[in-house]
């Protein structure tokens, strides 16, 4: 049978969420090629390894031959130094684009992150044209992977999805997570919309499971027709509400960026 692609490119395949995908995405594709600049392991049916830096501007060049779509999950994806970050995450994205604009690649979906909103409080409902409010350096650098791509779509017509993920792991590890867990099933539906939608331009998508609480409306992405299915309800057990979240004066928990607050130079007494 035909699939729909014949050539998907997932980056970040050596990743968390890349290990989780690498064969979940594989009805999409004839060929699935993976890539990252860590240890993928032998290529199985279905599969091209291709390991590569992303700051490598002709190693990614070449690493867009032949794709038909992309899912750029490859980079740093905690706060680091600038220097890190901007080899991977700035440089990476870039070249990645350019390789994309070069190749005449139709569609990108972007491995954003809520990070890139992490300045909103706990108490404030946002959503896509809020303005970005990046809580550490590796905030900084998904929005600029968020602008790189808007500039793309206007200037050349390439399409994006930026998801901005919130925490997407088996399941919520601390209070904070209830609100932003993203289940991998709801992980990957997100991915089936953003590919399979014939038109999306360039939009932002808030990754989040239909979890009982919400900072993020996801209403100016509706033509993605995107649904979650799971909630982290039935872990809600696991943090039973001692009055104690959010406490008022502990940074972590007044903002939506919770731990990367802390994390990366302090600036304020
Ligand atoms: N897991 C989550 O909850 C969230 C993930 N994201 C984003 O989704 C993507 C995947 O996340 P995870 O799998 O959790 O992260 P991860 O850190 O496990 O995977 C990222 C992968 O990128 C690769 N990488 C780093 N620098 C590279 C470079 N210069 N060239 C090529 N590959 C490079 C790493 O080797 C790693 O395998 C990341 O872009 C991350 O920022 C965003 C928000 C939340
Ligand atoms: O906010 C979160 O929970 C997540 O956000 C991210 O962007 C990170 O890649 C991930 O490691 C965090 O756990």
């Amino acid at each position: 049978m035909t699939k729909p692609f014949k050539r998907l490119l997932l980056t970040g395949a050596a990743g968390g969420l890349g290990k989780i995908l690498r064969d979940r995405i594989k009805p999409w594709a004839d060929v699935v090629r993976l890539s990252d600049i860590g240890d993928m392991g032998e290529a199985r049916e279905g599969e091209e390894i291709v390991q590569c830096d992303l700051a490598d501007k002709a190693a990614v060049f070449k690493l867009l031959e032949g794709v038909d779509a992309v899912l750029h999950f490859g980079g740093i994806s905690t706060e680091n130094t600038f220097e890190n970050i901007m080899a991977a995450n700035i440089a990476g994205t870039y070249n990645l684009y350019e390789a994309v604009h070069k190749h005449g690649v139709k569609r990108v979906i972007f491995a954003s992150s809520n990070h890139t909103i992490g300045y909103y409080k706990t108490t404030d409902y946002i959503d896509a044209d809020s303005p970005m409010r990046p809580d550490s350096l590796y905030g900084v650098s998904k929005c600029f992977g968020e602008s790189l791509s808007r500039y793309y779509y206007d200037r050349a017509g390439i399409e994006t999805v930026c998801l901005r993920i919130g925490s997407s792991f088996p399941e919520p590890v601390n209070p904070r997570m209830l609100v932003t867990w993203f289940s991998y099933d709801d992980l990957l539906e997100s991915l089936r919309v953003s590919l399979f939608t014939p038109r999306v331009g360039h939009t932002i998508l808030f990754g989040a499971s239909a979890n009982p609480a919400s900072w993020w409306d996801n209403s100016k992405a509706a033509h993605l027709g995107f649904k979650p299915k799971d909630s982290s309800t039935r872990f809600a057990a696991n943090f039973p509400d001692t009055g104690a979240y959010p406490p008022k004066d502990d940074v972590a928990t007044i903002y939506q960026g919770g731990g990367f607050l802390m994390s990366g130079p302090q600036y304020k007494d």
